[in-house]
C-alpha cells in the first residue's frame, strides 16, 4: 500500500516540475523580451506614455513568475529525492521474482529467497534432528476442530498421529466440538494427552473455519502460554501417512498448497478485492500457503492468530469475507511476516492428487469429502 501511494505521489510531483520547468522557461525569455523593449521604449518616447507602464508592469511580474517557479523547482526537486529515497526503504523489497518451489531441471528447491529452509524429504536427518529437540523436553500443542459432521474424520485422525506425529515426543492435543459425545476414544501414546473443549458451531462452514484463529488465540492466552512451547493448528479432514517430526518445528512455519506450488502467483487465489484487509495485489506474492496448517513458537502463532483475527474482524464490519475465509488472511500474514521455516507439500496432499516426481513421500493429506454431505452448507 505503502508502494502505491508514493508512486502515486511521484507521478504527481513529476508533472509538477515538468509545467514549473516550462513556465519558468517561458518567464524568463518573458522578462529579457519585456526588459529589451523597455530600454528601446525609453530611447523613442516619454517615459510615463502607456505603452512604457505597461512593459514595465509586464517585466516585473514575469520576473516574480520566474523566481516563485524556480523555487519550485528546486523545492520539488527536493521532495521527489526524499521521496524516491523512502520508496526505496519501503516499498521496492515488494517488487520481486516469485521463488519458485520446483526448478526448471525439475529438482526440489530446498531454501525460500529469505534463507528458510523449504523441508523437503532428503534435506534433514530424521534422527539427528527429533534428537536435538527431545534434549529439550518440549511439548507440542496440537488444536483440531471437528464441529458437525466433521467428527468423523476424527477417528483416523488421531490414530495416524499417534503413528506418524511427533513420534516419542510430548504431545497435547486440544479438541473443539460442539459434541463431545463424538470423540472417538483412541488409545494414546506414553505423554501424549488430549483435551476436549466444547464449543458452539455455526450453520456456515465459512465461520467455522474461519473462528478457529479467535479460538487458537483465546486457548495461547488462556493455556498455552503455560502449557506448551510449540502449537500446530491442523485442518480434521486428513490423514498422516508418513513421518512427520521434529524437522517441522520452527519460529513462525507455514506449509506450501499442493493444489499451487507450480502456478504463477497472479493465478493464486489470494483475495484480490482492495476493500479486504487480505487483499494482495497480483505481482506480489511467495507461495500460496493452505490454512490447513499453521505452527511454530507458541508466542509466534499467537501473534499470527490475532492478527489474521482482527483482520477478519475488519472485514466483517464491512461485510466482507475474503475468497478463502482465514486461509486468504494467512497468506497476506505470511506475505508480511515470513515463516522461518516453510513446510513443502509433502506436510499437505491431497488423496485425490495423483502423485509427482518431486513430492517423494507424503506425509500428510486432505482426505476425499463429500462436501455436501459433511458441511452444514453449500
Ligand atoms: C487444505 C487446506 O488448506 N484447506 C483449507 C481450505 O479448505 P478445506 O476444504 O480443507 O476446508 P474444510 O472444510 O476442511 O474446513 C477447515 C476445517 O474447519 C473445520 N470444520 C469445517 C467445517 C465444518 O462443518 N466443521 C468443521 O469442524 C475442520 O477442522 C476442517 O478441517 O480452506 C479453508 C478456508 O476456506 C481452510 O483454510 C482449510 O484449512
Ligand atoms: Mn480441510
Amino acid at each position: 500500500m505503502a508502494s502505491d501511494l508514493s508512486v502515486c505521489h511521484l507521478g504527481l510531483l513529476h508533472i509538477l516540475m515538468k509545467v514549473n520547468f516550462y513556465l519558468f522557461f517561458l518567464a524568463l525569455t518573458g522578462f529579457s523580451l519585456t526588459g529589451h523593449s523597455v530600454l528601446r521604449v525609453t530611447k523613442d518616447t516619454k517615459p510615463n506614455s502607456e505603452m512604457m507602464k505597461f512593459l514595465q508592469n509586464a517585466n516585473t511580474l514575469l520576473l516574480v513568475v520566474a523566481v516563485v517557479s524556480l523555487t519550485g523547482l528546486i523545492f520539488l526537486g527536493y521532495s521527489s529525492t526524499s521521496l524516491r529515497y523512502k520508496e526505496k526503504r519501503f516499498c521496492l523489497k515488494l517488487s520481486y521474482k516469485q521463488p519458485s518451489v520446483v526448478g526448471p531441471d525439475g529438482k526440489v528447491v530446498p531454501v525460500t529467497p529469505w534463507l528458510s529452509p523449504i523441508v523437503w524429504e532428503g534435506t534433514f536427518d530424521p534422527l539427528l534432528i527429533d534428537s536435538i529437540y527431545r534434549q529439550q523436553n518440549i511439548t507440542i500443542a496440537t488444536t483440531v476442530f471437528a464441529l458437525g459432521k466433521y467428527t468423523q474424520f476424527l477417528k483416523d485422525f488421531l490414530e495416524s498421529a499417534e503413528q506418524n506425529y511427533f513420534v516419542g515426543f510430548r504431545v497435547h492435543y486440544y479438541l473443539f466440538t460442539d459434541q463431545p459425545e463424538q470423540v472417538p476414544e483412541v488409545k494414546l501414546g506414553e505423554e501424549r494427552q488430549l483435551t476436549v473443549l466444547k464449543v458452539p458451531s455455526s450453520n456456515r462452514w465459512q465461520e467455522i473455519t474461519l473462528r478457529r484463529m479467535e479460538k487458537l488465540e483465546k486457548l495461547i492466552e488462556s493455556r498455552l502460554v503455560n502449557e506448551a512451547d510449540y502449537v500446530f493448528s491442523l485442518d480434521v479432514d486428513t490423514k498422516f501417512y508418513g513421518r512427520w517430526g521434529a524437522e517441522s518445528l520452527g519460529r513462525l512455519i507455514g506449509v506450501i498448497h499442493p493444489g499451487y506450488y507450480q502456478t504463477a502467483r497472479e493465478q493464486f487465489p489470494y483475495e484480490r478485492r482492495p476493500e479486504s484487509q487480505a487483499f494482495i495485489p497480483y505481482a506480489e506474492g511467495d507461495y500460496y500457503y493452505g490454512g490447513a496448517v499453521i505452527g511454530g513458537l507458541v508466542k509466534d502463532v499467537y501473534e499470527a492468530a490475532k492478527t489474521c483475527r482482527e483482520q477478519l474482524d475488519i472485514d466483517a464490519a464491512k461485510s466482507i469475507e475474503a475468497a478463502w475465509q482465514e486461509e486468504s488472511h494467512l497468506n497476506k500474514y505470511f506475505l508480511y511476516n515470513k515463516p522461518s521455516k516453510v513446510l513443502s507439500p509433502e506436510y499437505l496432499w491431497q488423496d485425490f492428487k495423483p502423485h509427482t516426481n518431486e513430492v517423494k513421500i507424503i506425509r500428510f493429506s486432505q482426505v476425499i469429502k463429500n462436501y455436501a454431505a459433511v458441511r452444514p452448507n453449500p
